[in-house]
Formats: C-alpha cells, sequence, structure tokens
C-alpha cells in the first residue's frame, strides 16, 4: 500500500522522502506506531519510549540550537531558536504531563539513563550538523519534526477509537504541531535554495542529503523499536 502525501509544503522534503522511501515507511509504518492507533502498545512500553523521548527532545534541542551557531541569515536564527521555543513549550510539557500521571516526576525524566539508540541518533544529527553546514543539520533535523507530523495526521485519520494514546496522536495531529512543520519546511527550502540553487537533485551535494535523511529515518525506525523492548 502506497503512503499518503504528507501535506507539508516543503519541496526539499517530498523530494527526499521520494528518493529515501524505503528506509522513510519502516519509520511511519513501524509496528509502534500502527499499536498507537489501535491501543494495543503495552504502557510499558510507551512509558520507556516517552521517558527516552524526553532525553532526546533536550538533545534535538541543543541541534536546533546549533542552527543558531550554523546560520547565515538573521531569519535562519529566528527560525531555530523559535522551534527550540516549540520543543521547550509544547513538545516536552507533553512528556512530562503524561508521565506525572504515572508518578513520574521531571526530576527522573532528566536523569533518566540514555538507550544506545537514543544516544546514537541525537549524537548523529549533532555530528551531521558540527561537521556539516546548516543544510546538512537541517537533513537530518527534518525526519524527526515532519515524520511526527505525518504520523499524527495518519493516525488522527484512522485510530480506533478509545485508544489510549489519542493526547499523543491529537498533540502531533494538532494545528500548533502542524504549523510548526509548516514553517520548518519554508525554512528547509529557503536554505537549500540559497546553498544548492533550485534543481535539488542536480546538485553535487544532493547524494549526501539523501544519505542524512535516510540514515536520521531508519534512527527514527531504531527508536520506535527501542520503545518496543519493554514490551
Ligand atoms: C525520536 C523522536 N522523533 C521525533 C519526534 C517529534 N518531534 C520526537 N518527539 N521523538
Amino acid at each position: 500500500m502506497s503512503l499518503p502525501q504528507p501535506h507539508f509544503s516543503s519541496e526539499l522534503f517530498t523530494a527526499l522522502r521520494a528518493a529515501t522511501l524505503d528506509d522513510w515507511k519502516p519509520y511511519i509504518e513501524h509496528e509502534f506506531v500502527a499499536r498507537l492507533g489501535d491501543g494495543t502498545l503495552p504502557k510499558t512500553a510507551f512509558l520507556h519510549y516517552l521517558k527516552q523521548d524526553y532525553v532526546y527532545l533536550h538533545h534535538y534541542a541543543r541541534a536546533w540550537a546549533l542552527g543558531v551557531v550554523k546560520a547565515a541569515t538573521l531569519q535562519e536564527t529566528r527560525f531555530c531558536a523559535y522551534i527550540m521555543h516549540g520543543l521547550a513549550h509544547m513538545e516536552l510539557p507533553l512528556h512530562v504531563r503524561l508521565c506525572a500521571r504515572e508518578g513520574i516526576g521531571e526530576d527522573e525524566l532528566f536523569n533518566i539513563r540514555e538507550e544506545p539508540e537514543n544516544l546514537a541518533y541525537t549524537r548523529y544529527v549533532l555530528d551531521c550538523g558540527q561537521t556539516g553546514d546548516f543544510l546538512d543539520l537541517l537533513t537530518a533535523l527534518i525526519p524527526c519534526a515532519h515524520g511526527y507530523g505525518e504520523i499524527g495526521l495518519d493516525l488522527a485519520a484512522t485510530a480506533t477509537s478509545g485508544t489510549p494514546y489519542q493526547e499523543w496522536i491529537d498533540t502531533y495531529a494538532g494545528a500548533d504541531y502542524q504549523g510548526m512543520c509548516h514553517t520548518v519546511g519554508k525554512l528547509f527550502d529557503r536554505a537549500a535554495k540559497d546553498r544548492i540553487g533550485e534543481d535539488f537533485e542536480k546538485s553535487p551535494r544532493w547524494p549526501r542529503l539523501c544519505q542524512i535523511f535516510a540514515t536520521a529515518s531508519r534512527l527514527e525506525a531504531g527508536f520506535w523499536q527501542m520503545g518496543l523492548k519493554a514490551a
């Protein structure tokens, strides 16, 4: 079955997704995602994932901070700061709220021992930014942002009513998160056009961008798999 087209207006994301679909699909269609939707995901797996994801988002915010360092224009700096703000004030509070209901406090979350899958992913993204330029960094950051946007929309349309994971689904399908994806998509296209021109696929940098995007997508699938270890 082919995946529905995502709704984010980023030409570059659409092109990278199409070029690396074999890596994208196992992320978007992972068993963990399907079980969030039909409600069969064990709570232990969800909480394990959520605690790891709290730490993940902290490092992901650091990677956007690196975007501020790598930015070439004030507009790029502003966008990166805006995304960091969204992570700290919209997405992380979801994790804190859901964990608090289970008696897990923020101190405990902050001190969680990182799983190797988590470490590998966040440090890979940071490394892309440190060794590459702003565009390399964004290419490593995009699968996270847009993948959950796509998953959120898919699940909002297909989830079994009464799934205990509705609040999680609503966050990623909601206007705030979708709006953030839209903003990131615009930033991504502008950054690419400024650096490699309009014809992305003809750029000598295209294979490397595909490689970064595909690697981040595979690391996302690995992150879901890590969650299932606690099932
Ligand atoms: C691992 C991961 N990937 C993506 C997202 C969505 N920002 C997230 N919270 N966690």
